[in-house]
């Protein structure tokens, strides 16, 4: 489990992570979704003791990353995969981190099977890597050492869809089997269709999380109606919200039993009455960063 309790990182008068608290339970995949700049990489590196906290504390099963004598064996890390050594071939990379964490050779072997890196690729120099082939490489040296805990920072940056779907299916096996995963993405999809949690982040400050289950539920309703102006005049009657969507339709906080009721009682024939979903989401986490990535430039 990863704990980050009241984080607050300051680099000169810029806050890049603002009072941040949240945790990452085990058997879960948790998405830290944010705009670019948003403060996910900052915070993965004070929790993984590249870069100190001004305040507050990121601790990995009660502990902090640095008071770990073996991290490679309880935590498995990728931040940036062009970090590695460009001069090294794959195999060297992950031997040097077998050696390094006291593990048996055959551990490099297994890793490059999993990752589907070929023997010709593995005997081939980092530097002539592809971004997706280094991300690959990455995800490999972070399991070598077979931890619970994985700390992947936009671990899908330059993978192809079958790069992503297979990744997809690594970290929902390793959750499966209890396993603890927080990833970053500035992409709203990426961490849809993979996270359970999701946290959201924009300029320096939580924004909003929870189980995407939820999130989505609180995404609400849309629905297309042969008198739209007076559904919602219905609807705004009742005490709920409705505004137009981006594509035409209303967008509710009303559950679809309820706008079906008020639509009726309002004389209105729906045409489509469906919950929000990703639609609603997107909306939120647009709304929600955007929001808070103003007040940061205003203040
Ligand atoms: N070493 C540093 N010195 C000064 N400012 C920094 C430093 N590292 C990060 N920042 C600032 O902190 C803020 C958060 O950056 P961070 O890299 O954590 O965001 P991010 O959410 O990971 O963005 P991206 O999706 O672009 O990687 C940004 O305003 C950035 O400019």
């Amino acid at each position: 489990m990863i704990v980050i309790e009241q984080l607050t990182k300051k680099y000169g008068t810029t806050i890049a992570v603002d009072d941040v608290s949240f945790t990452a339970a085990a058997g879960r995949v948790t998405g830290f979704l944010g705009p670019n700049g948003a403060g996910k990489s900052t915070t993965m590196r004070v929790l993984v003791g590249l870069t100190p906290a001004t305040t507050g504390t990121a601790t990995v099963h009660g502990r902090r990353f640095v008071d770990l004598p073996n991290p490679g064996l309880e935590v498995g890390v990728l931040l940036d995969a062009s970090a590695q050594h460009a001069g090294r071939t794959g195999r060297e990379t992950l031997g040097v981190a077998a050696q390094f964490m006291g593990l048996h050779r055959r551990r490099v072997e297994e890793m490059l099977n999993l990752v589907s890196l070929t023997p010709t690729e593995a005997d081939r120099r980092v530097r002539d890597y592809s971004l997706g082939m280094r991300q690959r490489l990455g995800i490999a040296a972070a399991l070598i050492g077979d931890p619970q805990v994985l700390i992947l920072d936009e671990p899908a940056n330059g993978l192809d869809p079958a790069g992503i779907r297979w990744m997809r299916d690594l970290l929902r096996g390793y959750a499966d089997r209890g396993g603890t995963v927080l990833l970053s993405s500035h992409l709203l999809h990426e961490i849809e269709v993979i996270a359970d949690d999701i946290v959201m982040i924009g300029h320096g400050r939580i924004v909003s999380q929870g189980a995407k289950s939820k999130l989505l539920h609180a995404a609400g309703t849309l629905v297309r109606a042969s008198d739209l102006p007076a559904l919602e005049r219905a609807l705004t009657a009742w005490g709920l919200t409705a505004s137009p969507s981006r594509d035409g339709a209303l967008h509710t906080d009303a559950d679809a039993t309820l706008v079906g009721h008020v639509a009726h009682q309002a004389g209105v024939a729906l045409s489509e009455l469906r919950a929000a979903d990703s639609a609603g989401l997107e909306d939120m986490f647009l709304e929600l960063t955007s929001t808070t990535q103003r007040e940061g430039v205003l203040a």
